[in-house]
Formats: structure tokens, C-alpha cells, sequence
């Protein structure tokens, strides 16, 4: 039609729309977490046979790695949460570059291929929204274990005749650093020592795992893993741990609505650095048997934090807590430590009524008494995650484009917020 104007395509993708000022009551139940799926699901490469993993949560990230292990000849059978890997019949052992750009956690294939195969192909994630995200540690560990790396075309190909253990200094404790490490190391020949490890605790879940696989695992949860690697191992039985950081988002989003939520499944053990601050902030949190309970201040007193890797308060919460903030009754400063350019919320959080300034590292929040809803879009998992919080606390009608970064992280969230008091619904595309 001669002077239409094209739609944007972002119309044409879904859109979460929200129509703020509801307190939210009642309880919500916590999804399998989506980073330790991740790493277990590449575990299942380490053996041949039939592994079950329970709990996986249904998210853009999971149908990848179903994608990435069907392209390696696994057969991968799908029902609920419940997924059955038969690696029998492995023929790949490449991740090709479709996949690895829409998923980072893809570069966890490498660790595994590697052990078992002796050779890996797994193309460079690149860098992200929230930082350039390098792999050199991943890769400086599986040279120590003895593995040739190369680069060729944007991929790293990696050849061993058997890993071997070797004890490896982790400059900064590496998440999926770590994870990969581990899983090469529990093939490899002799004990591989890890040390300045991560400890978050998907850390330990994968631990777990492999000990059942039959690798000796020792220490995970703290700076120092020893891993005795195993000729062989054997497929797994195991059930994901409950996701920590979307259980710490329905905790905002209790608190950011002044309501009574209680997060079912949510481990208080998992979530201290969190839970202090929320207290800090003047949420009532209670520890009940079958999870946690928040209970929103009338108006949140400002807190600041310093993101850091765990136990630290973590920087897949920083977003979140920033929008608690931005309707404090003062001015707090919110440090990101962990990746160098993850504030990209802040635009979006201005767009409706936020008060907030950067100066490098530090975003300096002075609460407002209230936001107002707006269009914004959604820039990375969390800082999507921020909106949404921020539109439940906002006067009108806020909408969220772009929320194919939430599907990534969290499992049905607007019919879980909706089950709370939200009004909140996915405008189709
Ligand atoms: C799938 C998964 O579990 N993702 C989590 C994991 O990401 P991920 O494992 O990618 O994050 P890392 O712990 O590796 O990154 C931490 C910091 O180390 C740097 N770094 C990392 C590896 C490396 O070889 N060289 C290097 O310099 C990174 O750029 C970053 O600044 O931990 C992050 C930090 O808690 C979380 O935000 C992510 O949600
Ligand atoms: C940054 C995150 O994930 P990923 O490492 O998969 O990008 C996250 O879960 O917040």
C-alpha cells in the first residue's frame, strides 16, 4: 500500500504486556534451574547409554542443547520434564555455530567431546550483551590436561590421544569454566586438582552427577575440587536443583509489589547474599518448610551491593534487585563486578520514571515513589527479568518487546505471575 508504513519487527515477535499496581499473594512454585540442566545434559556425553535427568525446566536454552546433542547422534527422548539421552550412537563432534551464537553455555560440549572422543570442534560463542566473555580459561585448563587447541574459522578444535590430570589455577573462578573442566577431568588419567574454582551450586549438582557416573569428585562447593578421573563412566540418574535465581526473582517480585509470595522450592542456602539484602531492604523473610517466604515492605529502605561470584550476591540478580531499588526511599549504589557491561536495563528502567545514573562499575539509584509503565524492550535474560518486576510495581500499562531473552531463563513466567495477582499475558506474534 503506497505510503504504509512498514511495520517494526518487533511487532511481529511475541510482547509481554503488564498492567502494574497489584499486590502479589499466594504461592509459586520454583522451575529445575536452568544452569545446571546446561551442564548436566553435556555431562551425558561422558558415558555411553541412557541417561535421565528429571527437573528440566521447559526453556529456549534446554530445546538447544536437545538440538546440539541430537546433531552429535544422540537420541534424545523429551517428556515433561524428564529427559533420556542414549549417546550409544555418537557420530559428531561438532557444534556448529547456528547454535553455539544463540546459547554460550554450547561451549560446555567441549569438555566432554574432548575426554571421551579426543577431539572436539565447537565454534567461538563470541561476545554478548552483557560483556565480551572470553573462553581462554576453558582452554588454557584443557591444554594443561594435555589437549592440542586450534583455531580454525571461528571454531576451536581440540585433539588429545587420552586427557591426563593436571592441577589448574583458574585466574577468576570460571563458572562454565569450571564445569568443563570437571567433566574433562573425570575421564582423564590420574587426579586433576581445580583450584580458585567456582562454587556456585550447580557447581555441586554436577558434582553429584558425576560421582554417580563413577569419577571422584571431591570438594565442589568450595575453591578447591580434586577430581580422580575414570577409565569409564556410566550414564546417570538425577534431578536438576531448583533454580536460585528465578526463586530470587519471585522474591522481588513479592517485595517490589509490597505482597505475601511464598517461593516453593526456593533454598534459603542458595540465596544468603540475596536474602540479607532483601531483609536490608525491610522485606520479612521467613524460611517455611516447603520454601521462602517474602513479605514486601510498604516501601523499600535502599541497600546497595556489590555483585561477586558466589557466595556473593550474584550478578544473574543485579537487574532484579535494581528495579526493587529504583522505588527505595533514598538512593542506594549498585556495583557490577562480574561482567563488564551488564546495566543495559537502566535505559529501559529510565523509559519508566527510574532515577539512575553510571559511573563505570556503579549505578547510582535514587528511588522514586513511583514508576510508570511504558514500552521498553528487553535487552538479556535478567535485565528482561528487570522490566517485568518493574512493571508489576508500575502505575498503567507496561510492554515488553524482544522476550525471546526471557524464554531463555524463565519456564511460563506470565502464567506463574498470573497465579500470584499479576496482570500480566503474552501478546502473541
Ligand atoms: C550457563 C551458566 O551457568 N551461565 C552463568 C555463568 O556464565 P559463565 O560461566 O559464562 O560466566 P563465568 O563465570 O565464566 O564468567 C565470569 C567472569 O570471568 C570472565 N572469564 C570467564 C571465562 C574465561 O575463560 N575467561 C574469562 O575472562 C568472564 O568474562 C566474566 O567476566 O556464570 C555467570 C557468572 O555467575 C552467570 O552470570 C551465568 O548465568
Ligand atoms: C547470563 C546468563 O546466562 P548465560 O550464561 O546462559 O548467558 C544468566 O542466566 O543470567
Amino acid at each position: 500500500m503506497p505510503g504504509a508504513r512498514r511495520p517494526t519487527p518487533d511487532l511481529f515477535m511475541d510482547q509481554i504486556e503488564i498492567r502494574g499496581g497489584q499486590r502479589l499473594c499466594g504461592e509459586i512454585d520454583v522451575s529445575g534451574a536452568k544452569n545446571a540442566a546446561l551442564p548436566l545434559l553435556f555431562a551425558t556425553l561422558l558415558a555411553s547409554g541412557e541417561s535421565r535427568l528429571d527437573n528440566v525446566p521447559r526453556l529456549r536454552d534446554c530445546d538447544t542443547v536437545e538440538r546440539l546433542l541430537a546433531i552429535f547422534g544422540a537420541r534424545v527422548d523429551r517428556n515433561n520434564g524428564t529427559f533420556r539421552v542414549d549417546t550409544r550412537d555418537l557420530a559428531s563432534i561438532e557444534a556448529p555455530y547456528e547454535l553455539v551464537r544463540t546459547m554460550r553455555a554450547s561451549v560446555l560440549a567441549l569438555g566432554p567431546l574432548t575426554a571421551r572422543f579426543g577431539r572436539a570442534r565447537v565454534s567461538l560463542p563470541g561476545g554478548c550483551a552483557i560483556g565480551a566473555r572470553p573462553i581462554d580459561l576453558h582452554l588454557k585448563g584443557l591444554a594443561a590436561m594435555g589437549a592440542e587447541i586450534d583455531l580454525d574459522q571461528g571454531y576451536v578444535e581440540t585433539r588429545a590421544k587420552r586427557l591426563v590430570g593436571a592441577r589448574i589455577y583458574l585466574d577468576l573462578p570460571t563458572v562454565t569454566g569450571t564445569e568443563n573442566l570437571m567433566m574433562a577431568a573425570a575421564l582423564a588419567r590420574g587426579e586433576t586438582v581445580l583450584e580458585n574454582a567456582a562454587r556456585e551450586p550447580e557447581i555441586v549438582d554436577l558434582a553429584e552427577a558425576l560421582n554417580k557416573m563413577g569419577a571422584l569428585v571431591e570438594g565442589a562447593g568450595s575453591d578447591t575440587i580434586h577430581i580422580q578421573g575414570a577409565d569409564d563412566l556410566a550414564p546417570y540418574e538425577h534431578a536438576t536443583m531448583p533454580d536460585r535465581i528465578e526463586a530470587g526473582t519471585f522474591l522481588v517480585a513479592g517485595a517490589i509489589t509490597g505482597g505475601d509470595v511464598l517461593v516453593r522450592g526456593a533454598r534459603p542456602e542458595h540465596l544468603e547474599a540475596l536474602l540479607a539484602k532483601l531483609r536490608e531492604a525491610g522485606a520479612r523473610i521467613t524460611e517455611e518448610e516447603s520454601g521462602i517466604r517474602v513479605r514486601g515492605p510498604k516501601r523499600p529502605r535502599p541497600v546497595s551491593i556489590v555483585t561477586s561470584p558466589h557466595p556473593g550476591f550474584p550478578t544473574d540478580m543485579q537487574a532484579q534487585f535494581m528495579a526493587l531499588m529504583c522505588l527505595a526511599d533514598g538512593s542506594s549504589l549498585i556495583s557490577e563486578h562480574v561482567f563488564e557491561n551488564r546495566f543495559m536495563h537502566v535505559c529501559e528502567l529510565q523509559r519508566m520514571g527510574a532515577d539512575i545514573s553510571i559511573a563505570g562499575h556503579t549505578a547510582t539509584v535514587r528511588g522514586v515513589n513511583a514508576l510508570k509503565g511504558a514500552p521498553v524492550m528487553a535487552t538479556d535474560l535478567r535485565a528482561s527479568a528487570s522490566l517485568v518486576l518493574a512493571g508489576l510495581a508500575a502505575e498503567g500499562v507496561t510492554t515488553i518487546s524482544r522476550i525471546y531473552h526471557l524464554d531463555r531463563g524463565y519456564e511460563h513466567i506470565e502464567e506463574k505471575l498470573a497465579g500470584l495477582g499479576a496482570q500480566i499475558r503474552r501478546l502473541r506474534e
